[in-house]
C-alpha cells in the first residue's frame, strides 16, 4: 500500500489522478514454510491479474519479488529511485550479531539470508518465517525467534524509525537482486500508461536491477537460490563517465562454501539502449564466471 501511494503521489506531481485499489496477495495470507514445490510470484501474481482484468492499469511491485521470467502480457514501465538497499538484524533491544547468545534462533525465510548468517555465525538456528512485514515482527515480539532479518527498505517505508535493529554492511550481508526498488507494470499494449509511468523511471536504478536480476535469470535462481547481487551506478574519477559496477554471490545454504564475482563496465552518456544492452552483458558475464566456478552445483543443492 505504501508503494502504491508512493506511486500515485508521483504521478499526481505530473497531473495524473489515480485510484488505489488495494489487494492481497498469496506472500501475505500463506504462512506455511517455504518448500520450493509452491509456486513463483507469490506477492506479485495476484497484482499483475487485476493488470490482466483490467481491474488496474498500473502494478506496482517490489522487484525484488518480481519473477525474472519475462512475460509478453506486461511491460516494465518505471524503475523509480531506489531505497536503501541493507538488510538489518531486528530483535527486542537491538542487539548485534556478535552480542547474540550461542545458537540463538534466528527467523528467515531466505535462503541468500540464512547462508550469509551462518557463514558469519555457524552456531546460530535459522528458522522459517514468512508474512509481509508486520506478521513478522509480530512473531518476533511473540518471543519465537531472538532476532530476525528484514530489508531495511520495508522498515524505512513503514516509518518504523525506531525499530531496534542493526544494519549489516555489504560485506556481511549482500541484499537480494532488486532488493529496495520497485518495479510498475502496465499491460503491454497501454502505450499511455507505460509513457506515463515513464516519468518515474530513474536510468540508474533501472541499470542496476537488470545487471543484478540478470545474474539471478542466468543462473536460473528464482527466488529460492542463495544468490544475492548488487550493482550501483557510479561516476569514474578518471574522466567522469559513468560506470557500472555489479558484485555476485552463490553459496551453499550452510554458508561453508562462497563464491564471488565482481565486474565493471562503462556507460554511455544518455545512450538508454546501449546501456541497457551493457547492463544485460555485465550480468551475463559474472553469472557466467560463476557458473565456471560451480555455482549450479550450490544452486541445485539448495533446493
Ligand atoms: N519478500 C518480501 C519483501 N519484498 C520486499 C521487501 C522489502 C522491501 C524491498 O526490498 O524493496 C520484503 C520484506 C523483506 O525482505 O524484509
Amino acid at each position: 500500500m505504501w508503494q502504491a501511494r508512493y506511486v500515485a503521489s508521483r504521478l499526481a506531481e505530473h497531473g495524473f489522478e489515480t485510484k488505489l485499489v488495494p489487494l492481497v496477495s498469496v506472500g501475505d495470507t500463506d504462512l506455511r514454510p517455504i518448500d520450493g514445490t509452491r509456486q513463483v510470484g507469490l506477492f506479485t501474481k495476484r497484482i499483475q491479474q487485476a493488470l490482466v482484468d483490467d481491474e488496474a492499469d498500473v502494478a506496482v511491485h517490489s522487484l525484488k519479488d518480481l519473477p525474472t521470467q519475462f512475460d509478453e502480457r506486461f511491460e516494465l514501465a518505471a524503475v523509480p529511485p531506489r531505497e536503501t538497499v541493507f538488510d538489518s538484524l531486528v530483535s527486542e533491544n537491538g542487539i548485534t550479531l556478535a552480542s547474540l547468545p550461542p545458537g540463538a534462533k534466528i527467523g528467515t525465510g531466505s535462503t541468500r539470508r540464512m547462508a550469509q548468517l551462518k557463514s558469519l555465525r555457524a552456531d546460530l538456528e535459522i528458522l522459517p518465517i514468512r508474512g509481509n512485514v508486520q506478521t513478522r515482527l509480530s512473531k518476533l515480539r511473540g518471543g519465537e525467534f531472538d532476532a530476525i532479518v528484514l530489508a531495511e527498505a520495508g522498515v524505512v517505508r513503514l516509518e518504523m524509525h525506531d525499530l531496534p535493529r542493526v544494519q549489516f554492511s555489504l560485506e556481511e550481508m549482500l541484499p537480494a537482486p532488486g532488493q529496495g526498488a520497485l518495479g510498475i507494470e502496465v499491460r503491454s499494449d497501454d502505450a499511455f500508461a507505460r509513457q506515463t509511468l515513464g516519468y518515474l523511471d530513474d536510468s540508474a536504478t533501472r541499470l542496476a536491477v537488470i545487471a543484478e536480476r540478470t545474474v539471478l535469470a542466468e543462473l536460473h535462481g528464482g527466488c529460492l537460490a542463495p544468490i544475492a547481487a548488487h550493482a550501483i551506478v557510479t561516476k569514474s574519477n578518471r574522466d567522469g563517465a559513468d560506470e557500472l559496477t555489479l558484485i555476485a554471490v552463490v553459496m551453499s545454504t550452510d554458508g561453508t562454501r562462497r563464491l564471488e564475482e565482481r565486474a565493471q563496465c562503462t556507460l554511455a552518456p544518455a545512450s538508454a539502449a546501449t546501456n541497457v544492452t551493457a547492463a544485460q552483458l555485465l550480468g551475463k558475464t559474472v553469472a557466467e564466471t560463476l557458473r565456471a566456478a560451480g555455482a549450479s552445483e550450490l544452486i541445485a543443492s539448495a533446493r
